[in-house]
């Protein structure tokens, strides 16, 4: 009997690359990157290093030119429910209310309609929307779109959670607030998390592992696991250390 593999995802010499305008641009070289189920991974680096483009790979919306990307052992093919994607942007359906868009996946499958209701209301529940759960994405503001995202991609019983840069366009609190809900149903729900982020700062908050990536062509250039006990404080000593360590390895680009 063919052993279990120990990763949920296994990304192994992966390159892309674009054709632009007659040229061609490598998004991402030779990229090789395990992660374990329940990890909480953050990819950091400079605009253009490929973070998106990888995120994409790994979520079916894109193919690699070169190299391979395995879920469970297995080539990872079109998009489906079981890689979750939350955009800066929310992505929500806006003719649809809170409810509805956090049941949609589960609705669209096919699920019975009292099984889509409890569903709906557990993950409406925990991202703390019950009072908006008639509400339509016009009416809530940007950190409450955030939530009903994040809530849609539970809902649909996503495994691995890919997240592009979710938190970008928030103010400070908000997104401090929702650092910290993240992480609450990250540690409850022990999904796999990666993480997209330029931000050095929220990296360390989140992240068990750091991946850094450098552009022109977009590399991996470390990846590093962050020992800091949790719940962690951005004014202890050892968190800047590292934020110190971490930005010198970005160099110029921070
Ligand atoms: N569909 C595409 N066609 C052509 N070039 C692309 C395409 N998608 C990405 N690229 C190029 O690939 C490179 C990597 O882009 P990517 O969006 O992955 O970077 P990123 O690290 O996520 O950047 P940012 O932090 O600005 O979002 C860039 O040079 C970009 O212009």
């Amino acid at each position: 009997m063919a052993a279990e593999p120990l990763n949920i995802l296994d990304i192994t010499h992966v390159t892309k690359r674009f054709d632009f305008q007659g040229q061609q641009i490598v998004a991402l070289e030779d990229a090789s990157l395990s992660i374990r189920k329940g990890e909480f991974v953050c990819l950091i680096g400079p605009s253009g290093c490929g973070k998106s483009t990888l995120l994409r790979m790994i979520g079916g919306f894109e193919t690699p030119s070169e190299g391979k990307l395995d879920m469970w052992g297995k080539p990872i093919g079109e998009p489906g429910p079981d890689r979750g994607m939350v955009f800066q942007d929310y992505g929500l359906f806006p003719w649809l209310n809170v409810s509805k868009n956090v049941g949609f996946g589960p609705a669209a499958r096919g699920r019975p309609a009292a099984e889509v209701a409890e569903t709906t209301k557990r993950f409406v529940d925990m991202v703390g929307l019950t009072r908006f759960a008639e509400a339509y994405p016009h009416q809530l503001s940007g950190g409450m779109k955030q939530r009903v995202a994040i809530a849609r991609v539970l809902a649909n019983e996503a495994e691995v959670v890919l997240m592009d840069e979710p938190f970008g366009a928030l103010d400070a609190m908000t997104r401090e607030n929702l650092q910290q809900e993240l992480l609450e149903i990250w540690e409850r729900t022990k999904l796999t998390v990666i993480f997209v982020t330029h931000a050095i700062e929220e990296a360390i908050l989140m992240a068990d592992r750091i991946v850094v990536m450098s552009p022109g062509p977009g590399r991996i250039v470390a990846d590093e696991r962050v020992d800091l006990p949790r719940p962690r404080d951005p004014t202890d000593p050892d968190f800047n250390k590292l934020r110190r360590h971490f930005a010198s390895m970005l160099g110029g680009h921070h």
